[in-house]
Protein backbone atom coordinates (compact mmCIF):
# COMPACT_ATOMS: atom_id res chain seq x y z
CA UNK A 1 0.00 0.00 0.00
CA UNK A 2 1.75 3.19 -1.23
CA UNK A 3 0.45 6.84 0.50
CA UNK A 4 -0.62 7.69 -3.50
CA UNK A 5 -3.51 5.27 -2.81
CA UNK A 6 -4.72 7.36 -0.33
CA UNK A 7 -7.11 10.45 -0.88
CA UNK A 8 -4.32 13.90 -1.42
CA UNK A 9 -3.05 14.39 2.71
CA UNK A 10 -3.24 18.17 3.34
CA UNK A 11 -0.19 19.73 4.54
CA UNK A 12 -0.66 20.45 8.45
CA UNK A 13 2.20 22.31 9.90
CA UNK A 14 5.91 21.05 10.11
CA UNK A 15 4.52 17.86 8.68
CA UNK A 16 5.78 18.31 5.09
CA UNK A 17 6.72 20.08 2.49
CA UNK A 18 3.35 22.93 2.49
CA UNK A 19 5.17 24.32 6.30
CA UNK A 20 8.25 24.97 4.64
CA UNK A 21 9.65 28.11 5.89
CA UNK A 22 6.90 28.43 8.53
CA UNK A 23 7.78 29.27 11.90
CA UNK A 24 9.09 26.18 14.15
CA UNK A 25 6.65 26.42 17.12
CA UNK A 26 8.43 26.07 20.23
CA UNK A 27 7.26 22.43 22.19
CA UNK A 28 5.44 22.90 25.13
CA UNK A 29 3.69 26.29 23.21
CA UNK A 30 -0.30 26.43 23.43
CA UNK A 31 -1.43 25.43 20.09
CA UNK A 32 -1.75 28.51 17.74
CA UNK A 33 -5.36 29.31 17.35
CA UNK A 34 -5.94 27.52 14.05
CA UNK A 35 -4.48 24.47 15.09
CA UNK A 36 -6.93 21.49 14.61
CA UNK A 37 -8.54 23.75 12.03
CA UNK A 38 -6.03 22.42 9.36
CA UNK A 39 -6.69 22.59 5.62
CA UNK A 40 -9.03 19.86 4.73
CA UNK A 41 -9.80 19.34 8.22
CA UNK A 42 -12.80 17.58 7.34
CA UNK A 43 -10.81 14.50 6.21
CA UNK A 44 -9.43 12.59 9.04
CA UNK A 45 -7.14 10.74 5.81
CA UNK A 46 -5.81 14.33 4.90
CA UNK A 47 -6.17 16.61 8.18
CA UNK A 48 -2.84 16.01 9.55
CA UNK A 49 -1.79 15.58 13.34
CA UNK A 50 -3.04 18.51 15.24
CA UNK A 51 0.38 20.64 16.87
CA UNK A 52 -0.63 18.70 19.92
CA UNK A 53 -0.57 15.27 18.30
CA UNK A 54 2.69 15.94 16.83
CA UNK A 55 4.21 17.33 20.31
CA UNK A 56 3.11 14.78 21.76
CA UNK A 57 4.69 12.24 19.52
CA UNK A 58 8.25 14.67 20.38
CA UNK A 59 7.45 13.41 23.88
CA UNK A 60 5.43 16.60 25.18
CA UNK A 61 8.78 18.71 25.91
CA UNK A 62 11.44 18.65 23.77
CA UNK A 63 12.34 22.07 24.78
CA UNK A 64 13.15 24.25 21.94
CA UNK A 65 12.78 21.46 19.43
CA UNK A 66 11.96 22.41 15.78
CA UNK A 67 9.08 20.73 14.35
CA UNK A 68 8.85 22.87 11.40
CA UNK A 69 11.12 20.66 9.77
CA UNK A 70 9.86 20.11 6.06
CA UNK A 71 9.90 16.23 5.55
CA UNK A 72 8.74 16.02 1.82
CA UNK A 73 8.72 11.82 1.80
CA UNK A 74 5.48 9.78 2.55
CA UNK A 75 6.55 6.85 4.89
CA UNK A 76 5.38 4.11 4.32
CA UNK A 77 4.95 0.88 5.91
CA UNK A 78 5.23 -2.11 3.37
CA UNK A 79 2.27 -4.14 3.46
CA UNK A 80 1.95 -8.02 3.56
CA UNK A 81 5.98 -8.38 3.39
CA UNK A 82 6.09 -10.78 6.28
CA UNK A 83 4.47 -13.86 5.15
CA UNK A 84 2.34 -13.51 8.05
CA UNK A 85 -1.35 -14.68 7.66
CA UNK A 86 -3.25 -11.36 6.51
CA UNK A 87 -0.61 -9.58 6.51
CA UNK A 88 -1.45 -7.23 3.36
CA UNK A 89 -5.19 -7.12 4.23
CA UNK A 90 -6.72 -3.73 4.99
CA UNK A 91 -10.07 -2.72 5.80
CA UNK A 92 -10.77 0.88 5.20
CA UNK A 93 -11.54 2.61 7.85
CA UNK A 94 -14.54 4.85 6.94
CA UNK A 95 -17.91 3.71 6.41
CA UNK A 96 -21.36 3.82 8.42
CA UNK A 97 -20.45 1.51 10.96
CA UNK A 98 -16.67 1.59 12.54
CA UNK A 99 -14.53 -1.25 11.68
CA UNK A 100 -13.85 -3.99 13.80
CA UNK A 101 -17.33 -5.22 14.84
CA UNK A 102 -18.82 -7.26 12.16
CA UNK A 103 -15.34 -7.34 10.04
CA UNK A 104 -14.08 -11.06 10.06
CA UNK A 105 -12.46 -11.10 13.55
CA UNK A 106 -8.71 -10.85 13.20
CA UNK A 107 -6.15 -13.18 15.66
CA UNK A 108 -4.92 -10.69 17.56
CA UNK A 109 -6.53 -7.85 20.15
CA UNK A 110 -4.92 -5.14 22.03
CA UNK A 111 -7.27 -3.08 23.97
CA UNK A 112 -6.81 -0.61 25.88
CA UNK A 113 -8.91 2.41 27.98
CA UNK A 114 -8.29 6.14 28.59
CA UNK A 115 -8.94 9.22 31.19
CA UNK A 116 -9.04 12.57 29.53
CA UNK A 117 -6.61 14.71 31.57
CA UNK A 118 -7.69 16.73 34.42
CA UNK A 119 -9.13 20.78 33.20
CA UNK A 120 -9.41 19.48 29.82
CA UNK A 121 -12.55 20.58 28.07
CA UNK A 122 -14.42 19.74 24.97
CA UNK A 123 -12.00 21.34 22.29
CA UNK A 124 -9.61 19.13 23.46
CA UNK A 125 -11.55 16.34 23.28
CA UNK A 126 -11.95 17.15 19.87
CA UNK A 127 -8.66 17.70 18.91
CA UNK A 128 -7.75 14.42 20.07
CA UNK A 129 -10.50 12.64 18.40
CA UNK A 130 -9.28 14.09 15.17
CA UNK A 131 -5.76 12.97 15.87
CA UNK A 132 -6.53 9.57 16.58
CA UNK A 133 -8.98 9.42 13.59
CA UNK A 134 -6.11 10.39 11.41
CA UNK A 135 -3.52 8.09 12.32
CA UNK A 136 -5.81 5.21 12.76
CA UNK A 137 -6.93 5.67 8.68
CA UNK A 138 -3.42 6.08 8.07
CA UNK A 139 -2.21 2.83 10.10
CA UNK A 140 -5.18 0.62 8.97
CA UNK A 141 -3.74 0.70 5.61
CA UNK A 142 -0.35 0.09 6.54
CA UNK A 143 1.03 3.72 6.65
CA UNK A 144 3.05 5.05 9.79
CA UNK A 145 1.19 7.44 12.18
CA UNK A 146 2.33 10.64 10.33
CA UNK A 147 3.92 11.42 6.93
CA UNK A 148 7.14 11.86 8.60
CA UNK A 149 6.42 8.48 9.88
CA UNK A 150 9.84 6.13 11.58
CA UNK A 151 12.52 7.04 9.71
CA UNK A 152 12.02 10.84 7.81
CA UNK A 153 11.66 13.04 11.27
CA UNK A 154 15.71 14.08 10.77
CA UNK A 155 18.34 12.36 13.28
CA UNK A 156 17.80 15.36 16.04
CA UNK A 157 14.09 14.62 16.50
CA UNK A 158 12.32 11.07 18.06
CA UNK A 159 10.49 9.50 15.23
CA UNK A 160 6.91 10.07 14.98
CA UNK A 161 5.80 6.28 14.43
CA UNK A 162 7.70 3.58 16.86
CA UNK A 163 8.48 1.28 13.52
CA UNK A 164 7.79 -1.89 14.71
CA UNK A 165 5.22 -2.51 12.69
CA UNK A 166 7.25 -1.27 9.61
CA UNK A 167 7.17 -4.21 6.92
CA UNK A 168 4.31 -6.53 8.49
CA UNK A 169 1.39 -3.79 8.52
CA UNK A 170 -1.53 -3.59 7.79
CA UNK A 171 -2.27 -7.00 8.75
CA UNK A 172 -6.05 -6.49 8.42
CA UNK A 173 -5.83 -3.88 11.51
CA UNK A 174 -8.83 -2.48 12.53
CA UNK A 175 -8.97 0.58 14.93
CA UNK A 176 -12.84 0.65 16.83
CA UNK A 177 -12.99 4.07 19.37
CA UNK A 178 -15.77 4.17 21.94
CA UNK A 179 -16.98 6.66 24.54
CA UNK A 180 -17.41 5.49 28.20
CA UNK A 181 -20.56 6.95 31.00
CA UNK A 182 -17.75 8.75 31.95
CA UNK A 183 -17.34 10.99 28.82
CA UNK A 184 -20.96 12.30 29.52
CA UNK A 185 -21.11 12.98 33.34
CA UNK A 186 -18.84 11.39 35.67
CA UNK A 187 -19.62 9.35 38.72
CA UNK A 188 -20.27 12.68 40.76
CA UNK A 189 -22.52 14.60 38.28
CA UNK A 190 -19.46 16.47 36.58
CA UNK A 191 -20.47 17.36 32.99
CA UNK A 192 -16.20 17.60 31.71
CA UNK A 193 -17.41 18.14 28.04
CA UNK A 194 -20.88 20.13 27.52
CA UNK A 195 -22.21 16.31 26.96
CA UNK A 196 -24.49 15.47 29.58
CA UNK A 197 -27.29 16.17 27.60
CA UNK A 198 -26.49 13.45 25.21
CA UNK A 199 -26.04 10.85 26.89
CA UNK A 200 -28.13 8.23 25.49
CA UNK A 201 -30.57 7.04 28.40
CA UNK A 202 -30.25 3.34 26.81
CA UNK A 203 -26.40 4.23 27.76
CA UNK A 204 -26.42 1.85 31.76
CA UNK A 205 -24.23 0.26 33.71
CA UNK A 206 -24.06 -3.72 34.02
CA UNK A 207 -25.36 -5.05 37.58
CA UNK A 208 -23.03 -6.87 39.73
CA UNK A 209 -23.10 -10.77 38.74
CA UNK A 210 -22.58 -13.85 40.75
CA UNK A 211 -18.71 -14.30 40.32
CA UNK A 212 -17.70 -10.98 39.71
CA UNK A 213 -14.74 -9.50 41.29
CA UNK A 214 -14.07 -6.49 39.65
CA UNK A 215 -11.07 -4.65 39.79
CA UNK A 216 -12.08 -0.69 38.96
CA UNK A 217 -8.72 -0.58 37.89
CA UNK A 218 -9.26 -2.84 34.90
CA UNK A 219 -12.66 -1.89 34.18
CA UNK A 220 -14.39 1.51 32.42
CA UNK A 221 -12.56 4.70 31.05
CA UNK A 222 -13.70 7.96 29.74
CA UNK A 223 -12.34 6.42 25.70
CA UNK A 224 -11.65 3.52 24.59
CA UNK A 225 -9.79 1.70 21.51
CA UNK A 226 -9.67 -1.71 20.31
CA UNK A 227 -6.93 -2.87 18.13
CA UNK A 228 -7.52 -6.09 16.25
CA UNK A 229 -4.92 -7.38 13.90
CA UNK A 230 -3.81 -10.63 12.15
CA UNK A 231 -0.05 -9.56 14.05
CA UNK A 232 -0.27 -9.01 17.59
CA UNK A 233 3.03 -6.42 16.84
CA UNK A 234 0.26 -4.39 14.70
CA UNK A 235 -2.37 -4.62 17.55
CA UNK A 236 0.34 -3.41 19.65
CA UNK A 237 1.89 -0.62 17.70
CA UNK A 238 -1.73 0.82 17.25
CA UNK A 239 -2.73 1.05 20.74
CA UNK A 240 1.12 2.14 21.84
CA UNK A 241 1.26 5.35 19.21
CA UNK A 242 -2.37 6.36 19.40
CA UNK A 243 -1.41 5.96 23.37
CA UNK A 244 1.80 8.50 22.48
CA UNK A 245 -0.10 10.81 20.30
CA UNK A 246 -2.71 11.58 23.63
CA UNK A 247 0.31 12.52 25.81
CA UNK A 248 -0.72 15.14 27.72
CA UNK A 249 -4.34 14.77 27.09
CA UNK A 250 -5.69 11.70 27.93
CA UNK A 251 -3.60 8.52 29.83
CA UNK A 252 -3.75 5.03 29.74
CA UNK A 253 -6.08 3.43 32.34
CA UNK A 254 -5.79 -0.06 31.60
CA UNK A 255 -4.98 -2.30 28.75
CA UNK A 256 -5.42 -6.04 27.97
CA UNK A 257 -3.81 -8.37 25.25
CA UNK A 258 -5.81 -10.84 23.74
CA UNK A 259 -4.87 -13.91 21.56
CA UNK A 260 -6.38 -16.51 18.98
CA UNK A 261 -10.12 -15.45 18.12
CA UNK A 262 -12.76 -17.28 20.23
CA UNK A 263 -15.60 -16.23 17.95
CA UNK A 264 -16.49 -16.16 14.10
CA UNK A 265 -17.99 -13.23 12.58
CA UNK A 266 -17.86 -13.85 8.97
CA UNK A 267 -19.60 -16.85 7.30
CA UNK A 268 -15.66 -17.36 5.75
CA UNK A 269 -14.37 -18.25 8.98
CA UNK A 270 -14.34 -21.52 10.35
CA UNK A 271 -15.10 -21.41 14.25
CA UNK A 272 -11.92 -21.36 16.39
CA UNK A 273 -11.72 -22.99 20.15
CA UNK A 274 -11.43 -21.23 23.19
CA UNK A 275 -9.00 -22.57 26.50
CA UNK A 276 -11.34 -24.74 27.62
CA UNK A 277 -10.98 -27.07 24.40
CA UNK A 278 -14.69 -25.86 23.27
CA UNK A 279 -15.70 -24.65 19.72
CA UNK A 280 -16.76 -20.85 20.62
CA UNK A 281 -18.50 -18.49 18.07
CA UNK A 282 -20.94 -21.39 16.37
CA UNK A 283 -24.27 -19.45 17.13
CA UNK A 284 -22.81 -16.49 16.47
CA UNK A 285 -24.05 -12.92 14.89
CA UNK A 286 -22.28 -12.84 11.37
CA UNK A 287 -21.64 -9.84 8.62
CA UNK A 288 -23.74 -11.69 6.13
CA UNK A 289 -26.89 -11.27 8.69
CA UNK A 290 -27.96 -7.65 8.29
CA UNK A 291 -31.19 -8.29 9.33
CA UNK A 292 -29.46 -9.75 12.75
CA UNK A 293 -27.54 -6.73 12.55
CA UNK A 294 -30.26 -4.33 12.91
CA UNK A 295 -32.58 -6.13 15.21
CA UNK A 296 -29.20 -6.64 17.90
CA UNK A 297 -26.57 -4.87 17.38
CA UNK A 298 -26.61 -1.70 15.37
CA UNK A 299 -28.53 1.26 17.54
CA UNK A 300 -31.64 2.32 15.87
CA UNK A 301 -33.63 5.46 15.22
CA UNK A 302 -36.08 4.37 17.88
CA UNK A 303 -33.40 3.43 20.41
CA UNK A 304 -31.48 6.54 19.08
CA UNK A 305 -30.54 9.33 20.22
CA UNK A 306 -29.70 10.39 16.43
CA UNK A 307 -25.95 10.72 16.83
CA UNK A 308 -25.66 7.52 17.80
CA UNK A 309 -27.46 6.00 15.03
CA UNK A 310 -25.85 3.11 13.03
CA UNK A 311 -23.72 3.15 16.33
CA UNK A 312 -23.30 -0.03 19.43
CA UNK A 313 -22.76 -0.56 22.98
CA UNK A 314 -19.35 -2.80 23.54
CA UNK A 315 -19.45 -4.87 26.58
CA UNK A 316 -15.92 -5.65 27.64
CA UNK A 317 -15.92 -8.60 30.21
CA UNK A 318 -12.64 -9.99 31.49
CA UNK A 319 -13.04 -13.40 32.72
CA UNK A 320 -10.94 -15.53 34.35
CA UNK A 321 -11.04 -19.14 33.67
CA UNK A 322 -10.30 -22.13 36.35
CA UNK A 323 -8.82 -24.11 33.85
CA UNK A 324 -6.55 -26.51 35.78
CA UNK A 325 -10.25 -27.48 37.48
CA UNK A 326 -11.65 -27.66 34.27
CA UNK A 327 -9.17 -29.73 33.13
CA UNK A 328 -10.11 -32.13 35.81
CA UNK A 329 -13.61 -32.65 34.77
CA UNK A 330 -14.58 -35.92 32.78
CA UNK A 331 -15.45 -35.20 28.74
CA UNK A 332 -18.56 -36.17 28.96
CA UNK A 333 -19.38 -33.94 32.26
CA UNK A 334 -17.63 -30.89 29.97
CA UNK A 335 -20.28 -31.39 27.53
CA UNK A 336 -23.02 -31.15 29.83
CA UNK A 337 -22.00 -28.21 30.98
CA UNK A 338 -22.00 -26.70 27.79
CA UNK A 339 -24.43 -28.88 26.23
CA UNK A 340 -22.45 -29.10 23.05
CA UNK A 341 -19.94 -31.86 22.10
CA UNK A 342 -16.85 -30.81 22.30
CA UNK A 343 -15.41 -32.80 18.97
CA UNK A 344 -17.93 -31.52 16.84
CA UNK A 345 -19.56 -28.49 18.92
CA UNK A 346 -22.90 -30.09 17.77
CA UNK A 347 -25.92 -29.51 19.93
CA UNK A 348 -26.44 -32.49 22.42
CA UNK A 349 -29.61 -32.77 20.52
CA UNK A 350 -28.01 -34.45 18.00
CA UNK A 351 -27.07 -32.52 13.94
CA UNK A 352 -24.21 -30.84 13.32
CA UNK A 353 -22.85 -28.11 14.66
CA UNK A 354 -24.72 -25.33 12.63
CA UNK A 355 -27.94 -26.95 13.55
CA UNK A 356 -30.56 -25.61 16.27
CA UNK A 357 -30.51 -27.35 19.49
CA UNK A 358 -33.57 -29.13 20.44
CA UNK A 359 -34.10 -28.18 24.37
CA UNK A 360 -36.97 -30.46 24.31
CA UNK A 361 -35.43 -33.42 23.22
CA UNK A 362 -34.83 -36.61 25.63
CA UNK A 363 -33.37 -39.85 25.47
CA UNK A 364 -34.69 -43.55 26.20
CA UNK A 365 -35.21 -43.00 29.48
CA UNK A 366 -36.87 -39.70 29.34
CA UNK A 367 -34.14 -37.36 30.44
CA UNK A 368 -33.60 -33.97 28.25
CA UNK A 369 -30.39 -34.56 26.15
CA UNK A 370 -29.19 -30.69 26.47
CA UNK A 371 -29.13 -29.88 30.53
CA UNK A 372 -31.43 -27.05 31.52
CA UNK A 373 -28.45 -25.47 33.29
CA UNK A 374 -26.02 -26.16 30.34
CA UNK A 375 -24.54 -22.52 29.06
CA UNK A 376 -26.16 -23.08 25.76
CA UNK A 377 -30.07 -23.64 27.39
CA UNK A 378 -29.19 -20.75 29.99
CA UNK A 379 -27.76 -17.69 26.94
CA UNK A 380 -30.03 -19.46 23.83
CA UNK A 381 -32.35 -16.74 22.63
CA UNK A 382 -35.24 -18.66 23.26
CA UNK A 383 -35.08 -18.71 26.88
CA UNK A 384 -34.01 -14.76 26.41
CA UNK A 385 -36.64 -12.91 24.73
CA UNK A 386 -35.04 -13.34 21.74
CA UNK A 387 -32.17 -11.38 22.61
CA UNK A 388 -28.72 -11.99 20.27
CA UNK A 389 -25.27 -10.70 20.87
CA UNK A 390 -22.57 -10.46 18.13
CA UNK A 391 -19.62 -11.91 20.13
CA UNK A 392 -16.18 -10.98 19.25
CA UNK A 393 -14.20 -11.87 22.50
CA UNK A 394 -10.34 -13.36 22.79
CA UNK A 395 -7.98 -15.62 24.83
CA UNK A 396 -6.02 -14.63 27.49
CA UNK A 397 -3.18 -15.78 29.54
CA UNK A 398 -1.68 -13.13 31.98
CA UNK A 399 1.05 -15.10 33.82
CA UNK A 400 0.13 -17.10 36.82
CA UNK A 401 -0.33 -17.02 40.47
CA UNK A 402 1.67 -18.24 43.30
CA UNK A 403 0.12 -21.65 43.60
CA UNK A 404 1.32 -21.67 39.93
CA UNK A 405 -2.33 -21.39 38.08
CA UNK A 406 -2.35 -20.07 35.27
CA UNK A 407 -3.83 -16.41 34.64
CA UNK A 408 -5.80 -17.27 31.56
CA UNK A 409 -9.30 -16.88 30.53
CA UNK A 410 -11.76 -15.17 27.67
CA UNK A 411 -11.94 -11.32 27.07
CA UNK A 412 -15.65 -11.42 26.47
CA UNK A 413 -16.12 -9.02 24.09
CA UNK A 414 -19.64 -8.69 22.32
CA UNK A 415 -21.89 -6.08 20.69
CA UNK A 416 -25.42 -5.36 21.54
CA UNK A 417 -27.91 -2.29 20.97
CA UNK A 418 -28.57 -1.92 24.29
CA UNK A 419 -26.77 -2.94 27.61
CA UNK A 420 -29.74 -3.93 29.40
CA UNK A 421 -30.16 -6.49 26.44
CA UNK A 422 -27.23 -7.62 27.42
CA UNK A 423 -27.68 -8.07 31.33
CA UNK A 424 -31.02 -10.04 30.52
CA UNK A 425 -28.92 -12.84 29.41
CA UNK A 426 -25.81 -12.35 31.32
CA UNK A 427 -28.42 -12.53 34.70
CA UNK A 428 -29.96 -15.65 33.38
CA UNK A 429 -26.16 -17.30 32.89
CA UNK A 430 -25.23 -16.35 36.27
CA UNK A 431 -28.49 -17.28 38.16
CA UNK A 432 -27.86 -21.17 37.10
CA UNK A 433 -25.25 -21.85 34.59
CA UNK A 434 -23.55 -25.05 35.13
CA UNK A 435 -20.75 -22.62 33.79
CA UNK A 436 -20.57 -20.21 36.43
CA UNK A 437 -18.42 -23.03 38.62
CA UNK A 438 -15.17 -22.76 36.37
CA UNK A 439 -15.58 -18.98 35.75
CA UNK A 440 -14.29 -15.67 37.83
CA UNK A 441 -15.12 -12.15 36.04
CA UNK A 442 -12.62 -9.67 37.30
CA UNK A 443 -12.90 -7.05 34.98
CA UNK A 444 -16.02 -4.84 33.29
CA UNK A 445 -17.07 -2.13 31.25
CA UNK A 446 -19.51 -0.63 28.67
CA UNK A 447 -18.62 1.33 26.27
CA UNK A 448 -20.60 2.87 23.18
CA UNK A 449 -19.37 2.66 20.09
CA UNK A 450 -20.27 6.08 18.18
CA UNK A 451 -21.27 5.26 14.00
CA UNK A 452 -18.31 5.06 11.30
CA UNK A 453 -16.63 8.13 10.18
CA UNK A 454 -17.54 9.39 6.62
CA UNK A 455 -14.88 10.58 4.07
CA UNK A 456 -14.20 13.77 5.82
CA UNK A 457 -15.30 13.40 9.39
CA UNK A 458 -13.77 11.87 12.71
CA UNK A 459 -14.72 9.52 15.46
CA UNK A 460 -17.73 11.03 17.54
CA UNK A 461 -18.15 13.67 14.98
CA UNK A 462 -22.23 13.23 15.17
CA UNK A 463 -22.22 13.99 18.91
CA UNK A 464 -20.26 17.34 19.37
CA UNK A 465 -22.36 18.35 16.15
CA UNK A 466 -25.34 17.19 18.16
CA UNK A 467 -25.45 19.95 20.74
C1 LIG B 1 -23.93 -13.22 28.85
C2 LIG B 1 -23.15 -13.41 27.83
C3 LIG B 1 -22.17 -14.48 27.75
C4 LIG B 1 -21.04 -14.70 28.51
C5 LIG B 1 -20.53 -13.84 29.64
C6 LIG B 1 -20.43 -15.89 28.01
C7 LIG B 1 -19.26 -16.44 28.51
C8 LIG B 1 -18.63 -17.57 28.01
N1 LIG B 1 -19.05 -18.40 27.00
C9 LIG B 1 -18.17 -19.40 26.78
C10 LIG B 1 -18.28 -20.45 25.86
C11 LIG B 1 -19.33 -20.64 24.95
N2 LIG B 1 -20.39 -19.80 24.72
C12 LIG B 1 -21.22 -20.33 23.77
C13 LIG B 1 -22.37 -19.77 23.28
C14 LIG B 1 -22.92 -18.56 23.69
N3 LIG B 1 -22.49 -17.77 24.73
C15 LIG B 1 -23.29 -16.65 24.83
C16 LIG B 1 -23.20 -15.63 25.78
C17 LIG B 1 -22.22 -15.54 26.78
N4 LIG B 1 -21.16 -16.34 26.98
C18 LIG B 1 -24.24 -16.73 23.78
C19 LIG B 1 -25.31 -15.69 23.52
C20 LIG B 1 -24.01 -17.90 23.07
C21 LIG B 1 -24.80 -18.40 21.87
C22 LIG B 1 -26.03 -19.12 22.28
C23 LIG B 1 -26.84 -19.59 21.11
O1 LIG B 1 -27.44 -18.77 20.41
O2 LIG B 1 -26.86 -20.82 20.90
C24 LIG B 1 -20.68 -21.58 23.35
C25 LIG B 1 -21.32 -22.55 22.34
C26 LIG B 1 -20.85 -22.30 20.93
C27 LIG B 1 -21.30 -20.99 20.37
O3 LIG B 1 -22.42 -20.83 19.94
O4 LIG B 1 -20.48 -20.09 20.39
C28 LIG B 1 -19.51 -21.78 24.08
C29 LIG B 1 -18.57 -22.94 23.98
C30 LIG B 1 -17.11 -19.21 27.69
C31 LIG B 1 -15.88 -20.08 27.79
C32 LIG B 1 -17.40 -18.08 28.44
C33 LIG B 1 -16.62 -17.43 29.51
C34 LIG B 1 -15.38 -17.62 29.80
FE1 LIG C 1 -20.84 -18.19 25.97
Amino acid sequence: MSEDDLPEPSRSPGEDSGSQGAPAPEAGADPAPEAGAQENAGSPVGRGLSRRGMLALLGGGVAGASIGVAGTAAVVAATGSSGEPGAGLSYPFAGAHQAGIVTPEQEHLHFAAFDIREGLGRDDLIELLQDWSYAASRITQGLDVSARGAFDGGPYLPPDDTGEATGIAPAGLTVTIGFGRSLFSTDAGEDRFGLAAQLPEHFTELPKMINDFIDRGRSAGDLCIQACANDPKVAVHAIRNLTRIAFGRAQLRWSQLGYGRTSSTSTSQDTPRNLFGQKDGTANIRAEEPDRLEEHVWIGESQGPDWAVNGTYLIARRISMTIEVWDGVQLGEQERVTGRDKRDGAPLSGGGEFDEPDFAATDASGALLIDERSHVARVHPSNNDGIRMLRRGYNFTDGNDDQGRLDAGLFFIAFVNAPERFSVVHKNMARDDLFIEYLKTTASSVFLIPPGVSEGGYVGQQLFEAG
